[in-house]
């Protein structure tokens, strides 16, 4: 247990869970669902089921002696990253399950532990008897616990169909952050509802609901799906919108298909906008609703795009780079005073009006709309406290910042004038920590964009410009590839250079994960 390297390039997970000999939930699920998700997954058995699509007759239970020679010879060879847990037959599993869970956490404390609490079988019957009070032990050592309404109600010993409150209790269990699913309910649609205790933060999201009896494992896969996500590194809230995705494709694939019980069907990695959930946010979800901002003056038959998009912190630097040809530019004050930023501000927008050059204001979206600028760049946690109607009825441009997908499907939902995906690279301006998206992840998000102009953002100098822009996004924006280049005005002509080269890809089909 001293060496936890791995030998794969695929993460691994480790699922502890139960067989069915059915193929559709359990194991067989799990094995499927990471395999197209580009995980390897180990499997520990804790149970060998006799079910079928109509009726559960015995649940198993492996010996634990047998589920602890399969942890010793797994762990140094194939030590996970993240472990999914399913059926748990009985007590003596739990103990066991418990010890291992605090012993491998205590090595190594970023190991993600998945919490899928099946106690009844989908096809009726009781898989697990295990009490709250029994698995109160175990609640403290999950990083993510995945209940239906009815699971989370009997867990919390509680009637209330709150999911806010339901999922509170939970964390108050010791539990970091759960999701509680809500495909068995009834109506046209359904939504899942995510709490992350360490954020304080809830999502949600809602699909509408695909009428099929081909959903055995169904749960299993979305634990497993979020396993594989998280495995790969996504945050909380985008690998619940992914995980979301694969469940709907997979539901689409039998639609309409009644009187079976068939398999779910893991499919593919997600990538097709109309599988994605909407985004549920007070922001988007406004009364009176938002309408459309304006859109940007941008040159698509050319496949320029918006172009070089350079940020920067004064008048000095639009004075210095207005002059190139620039077509967008931001002003990024950040520590003025009032005073300051009204003269800096008024005068960036004279500036713009005499290069005829779309100027954008970051943060100060009232200042913006007073000076009459072209537009405001507003962060994801700015959102809530700008007045997005006041700026679209003064006729300004909304530009937002996105992290990862989640992100920028809310942020899609308001239809602005353009969207930011960033942090691409690593990058010295600003904390980006937890939020590099890397090329991949650009490339999949890409292909959920509508036709509002998207722009990349973090880390983009020189060398790496000409990837990011091949990945179909509409403007390359840059701080330090100017501000700290040796020569900025050369830096400047040598990225508007590359960002009105031809994009060959405008094709994104099957993108594989972030492991590539
Ligand atoms: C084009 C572009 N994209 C992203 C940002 C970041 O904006 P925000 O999230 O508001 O963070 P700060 O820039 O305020 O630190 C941006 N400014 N421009
Ligand atoms: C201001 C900013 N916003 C980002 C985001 O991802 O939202 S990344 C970033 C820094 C961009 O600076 P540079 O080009 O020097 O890396
Ligand atoms: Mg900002």
């Amino acid at each position: 247990m001293n060496n936890l390297l791995s030998h794969t390039d695929k993460p691994i997970i480790w699922s502890i869970s139960g067989a069915d000999c059915s193929g559709g939930a359990g194991i067989a699920a799990d094995i499927k669902t990471a395999h197209v998700l580009g995980c390897e997954l180990c499997h520990l058995v804790t149970a060998n089921t006799v079910q079928n699509s109509q009726q559960l007759v015995a649940v198993n239970a492996t010996d634990v002696t047998i589920l602890q020679q399969q942890e010793q010879i797994l762990i140094t060879d194939k030590p996970p990253q993240v472990i999914k847990i399913g059926l748990i037959a009985n007590a003596e599993q739990l103990d066991w399950l418990v010890n291992l869970l605090v012993m491998l956490k205590s090595k190594k404390p970023e190991i993600m532990v998945v919490y899928d609490p099946v106690g009844q079988a989908s096809v009726g019957g009781g898989l697990s008897s295990l009490s709250p009070a029994q698995l109160a032990a175990l609640l403290p050592c999950i990083d993510l616990l995945t209940p239906n309404l009815e699971e989370a109600q009997q867990l919390t010993e509680s009637v209330s169909e709150d999911m806010t409150e339901l999922s509170r209790r939970l964390t108050q269990l010791g539990v970091k952050q759960v999701i509680i699913k809500g495909g068995h309910g009834g109506g046209e649609t359904s939504v899942d509802y995510a709490y992350s205790a360490n954020e304080q933060r809830a999502y949600q999201l809602v699909s509408p609901r695909i009428v099929t009896d081909y959903s055995h494992g169904g749960g299993c896969t979305f634990a497993s799906a979020l396993a594989s996500f998280l495995a790969h590194h996504y945050l909380l809230r985008d690998a619940f919108t992914l995980a979301k995705a694969f469940i709907q494709q997979g539901l689409k694939q039998h639609q309409g298909k009644l009187g079976y019980y068939g398999a779910f069907e893991q499919t593919q990695w997600p990538g097709k906008l109309a599988d994605f959930p909407r985004v549920i946010t007070e922001i988007s979800d406004q009364s009176p609703p938002l309408p459309a901002f304006n859109s940007l003056s941008i040159e698509r038959d050319n496949h320029q795009g918006l172009g070089l998009y350079p940020v920067v912190d004064s008048v000095e630097w639009l004075a210095r780079l207005m002059p190139l040809g620039i077509n967008i530019i931001q002003l990024r004050l950040k520590g003025l005073s009032e005073q300051a930023l009204r003269d800096e501000i008024s005068r960036a927008v004279e500036l713009s009006q005499q290069y005829d050059c779309q100027l954008f204001i970051n943060d100060y979206w009232q200042l913006a709309i007073e000076y009459g600028a072209y537009g405001v760049h507003i962060g994801q946690e700015d959102l809530i406290d700008a007045d997005l109607h006041a700026i679209a009825q003064a006729g300004l441009r909304l530009g937002v910042s996105t992290h990862g997908c989640y992100e920028f499907l809310l942020a899609q939902q308001l239809k602005p004038s353009y969207l930011a995906i960033g942090a691409i690279f690593p990058t010295t301006t600003k904390d980006m920590t937890g939020q590099i998206q890397g090329l991949n992840n650009l490339r999949q998000i890409l292909q959920l964009a509508t036709d509002i102009p998207v722009v990349a953002i973090g880390g983009i100098n020189l060398e790496r410009a000409p990837a990011v822009w091949q990945t179909g996004v509409d403007s390359l924006a840059v701080v330090t590839a100017i501000t700290h280049a040796e020569n900025p005005e050369q830096a400047t002509r040598d990225l508007q250079r590359i960002c009105s080269g031809k994009k060959d890809l405008y094709q994104f089909d099957s993108v594989k994960a972030s492991c590539s």
